[in-house]
């Protein structure tokens, strides 16, 4: 589904990425971490297409990708349903389109919402939303960048349950980048630690244990 090879990337005079070799199956659940600034971010982004690395060679075979950014993408002067189904716009029919965004908002509490702007929704509400508009997509490739961000335990465990039901439902591969990994505890999610810096990933590191990020609780 993607693989990267020898994959190199400098940003401000900085090697972030200084060779990397890394592949996700279809239907492949993987979850980048390590401690932060190591390059989770600057990884994910070239492996969703994002930016382009300096050197090595990309490729995705996905129909629908869809990704959830640090930077919530959410369009200002929408609504809540209005993002919804703009962001599903090309993909269903008008009235499957709403039908999959009043499905999707209500599941993620947002039923209240429906006409409200990103301007005045919390952290979690815009992060709810965007994650919602990722999952009303079904995509076959999904990348996350810390999704657990701004949601407290009970949403974090439930985006969890949600993506392994689009990812059995859908046989979607998900890659995450992310510095929590006790939300992952026991499910079936590779962990890849991303361990010094720059970032060196072969197929052997990919195996490499949690216990060996430095900057992680035990
Ligand atoms: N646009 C940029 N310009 C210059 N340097 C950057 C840029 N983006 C990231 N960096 C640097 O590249 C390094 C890797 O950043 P990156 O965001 O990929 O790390 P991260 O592991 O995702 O960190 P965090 O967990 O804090 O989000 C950091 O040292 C950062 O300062």
């Amino acid at each position: 589904m993607l693989k990267l090879l020898n994959v190199t990337k400098t940003l401000q005079k900085k090697n972030v990425l200084g060779n990397v070799t890394f592949s996700i199956k279809a239907g492949e659940m993987v979850c980048l971490t390590g401690p932060s600034g190591i390059g989770k971010t600057t990884l994910l982004e070239i492996a969703a297409g994002i930016i382009q690395p300096d050197s090595g060679i990309r490729e995705l075979h996905a129909q629908r990708p869809a990704c959830l950014l640090q930077d919530t993408p959410l369009l200002p002067w929408c609504s809540a349903l209005g993002n919804m189904e703009y962001q599903l716009s090309g993909y269903f029919s008008a009235p499957a389109r709403k039908e999959k965004a009043l499905f999707w908002l209500e599941r993620m509490e947002l039923q209240g919402a429906t006409h409200q702007k990103p301007s005045e929704m919390s952290g979690g509400m815009k992060r709810r939303l965007a994650f919602a508009c990722c999952m009303a997509l079904e995509p076959d490739m999904l990348f996350l960048d810390e999704p657990f961000a701004f949601l407290d335990a009970p949403w974090q465990a439930e985006f969890i349950r949600l993506l392994i039901r689009l990812n059995k439902e859908y046989h979607t591969a998900i890659l995450m980048a992310s510095h929590e990994t006790a939300p992952l505890n026991n499910e079936s999610i590779r962990i890849v630690p991303l361990l010094s810096s720059p970032v060196q990933l072969t197929s052997k590191a990919e195996n490499a244990s949690l216990r060996d990020v430095p900057g992680l609780p035990p």
